[in-house]
């Protein structure tokens, strides 16, 4: 895709402190620490990262389920914050969770909670209309109509995640944060999930914001992918250019941590030792050099910023800065 078209959504300079108030100020955890991000319309772009990296929160944000505590957030060249138009721009904007069980109202039928998106926002004409609507959305995601007059128990895993993302499509929305959408299922149904998010995608021309800790999937879903490390972007790159040549060492040891069988490319297994520091520690340098085999002095006193090495391909490290 030309860098020319406009992006679907912009993340601007995005931060998220949770507990920043005047009390905990000390323990305030920087989530998100200056991420910016473009999603171009069409594309998937994978975003991965150790539990706790601040994923999730940057998939709140660009869904607007959670505020930023500071920058700015673009849908289509508009600032979604306190625009008139802001309640129609986000219905084109929804979430799929992970854990579709938790997700779906237990005492709705999954008919009701399909209808439920189109009746709080005046959609789909009378009872009538919403209820062919309903209909007509399980066959696209591979249930039976009679699946309408179920709860969420009597249905599988699989069929609960279809649900969730039945719901997330009554709106007709175009970008999709889609968060760990299949790390709660059988591998076995991860497939049939994934595949059947690749064909909606083609069918009614979605972006997916896809966030997920599996590398494997991500490659299988991904156009680009960016690489989170305590609440920073450290690598953005096409999907091939990032598993066949990943330049950040925390991305060469996540690659490298793939399954032999489904590796990209022949690497040595790099361990990482230590865990993903708090993020409510302020670390001087740069944040992943506690782990990193190849930190020097730099590292600790300067913090490396993203840059654009190769065209679309972004690190940040000094081992590969140009300054
Ligand atoms: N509501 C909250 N209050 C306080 N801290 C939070 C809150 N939500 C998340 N955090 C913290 O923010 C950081 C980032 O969390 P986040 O859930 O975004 O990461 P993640 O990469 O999605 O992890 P996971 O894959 O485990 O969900 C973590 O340190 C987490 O403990």
């Amino acid at each position: 895709m030309p860098s020319s078209v406009e992006p679907i959504m912009e993340l601007i300079d995005i931060r998220k402190q949770y507990g920043s108030g005047v009390l905990s100020r000390k323990h305030a955890v920087r989530a998100v620490d200056g991420i910016s991000l473009t999603i171009k319309p069409g594309e998937t772009l994978g975003l991965v990262g150790e539990s706790g990296c601040g994923k999730s929160t940057v998939g709140q944000i660009a869904a607007r389920l959670l505020e930023p505590s500071d920058g700015n957030l673009h849908y289509k060249g508009q600032t979604l914050a306190g625009h008139k138009g802001a309640k129609r721009l986000r219905q084109q904007i929804q979430y799929v969770f992970q854990d579709p069980y938790t997700s779906l109202n237990p005492s709705h039928t999954i008919g009701k909670t399909l209808e439920q998106p189109l009746i709080i926002n005046r959609l789909g004409g009378d009872s009538k209309g919403r209820k062919r609507l309903v209909k007509e959305m399980l066959s696209k995601i591979g249930l039976d109509d009679w699946h309408a007059d179920s709860y969420p128990h009597q249905l599988s895993g699989g069929q609960r995640q279809r649900v969730g993302i039945a719901r997330a499509l009554m709106l007709n929305p175009e970008f999709i944060v889609l968060d760990e959408p299949v790390s709660a299922l059988d591998v076995s149904v991860q497939a049939q999930i994934l595949n059947l998010l690749k064909e909606l995608q083609q069918e009614l021309s979605l972006t997916y914001l896809f966030i997920s800790h599996d590398l494997n999937v991500v490659h299988y879903m991904s156009d680009r992918v960016a690489v989170m490390y305590l609440g920073q972007i450290v690598e953005l790159a096409d999907v091939q250019q990032l598993y066949e040549r990943p330049l950040h060492p925390y991305t060469q040891a996540l690659v490298s941590a793939i399954p032999a069988e489904s590796r990209h490319t022949k690497r040595e297994r790099i361990v990482l030792h230590g865990e993903l520091p708090s993020a409510s520690e302020r670390m001087s340098g740069c944040a992943f050099r506690t782990r990193c085999h190849h930190a020097h002095e730099r590292c600790a006193a300067e913090q490396p910023s993203l840059a654009e090495l190769e065209p679309g391909h972004w690190v940040r490290c000094h081992l590969h800065s140009l300054a």
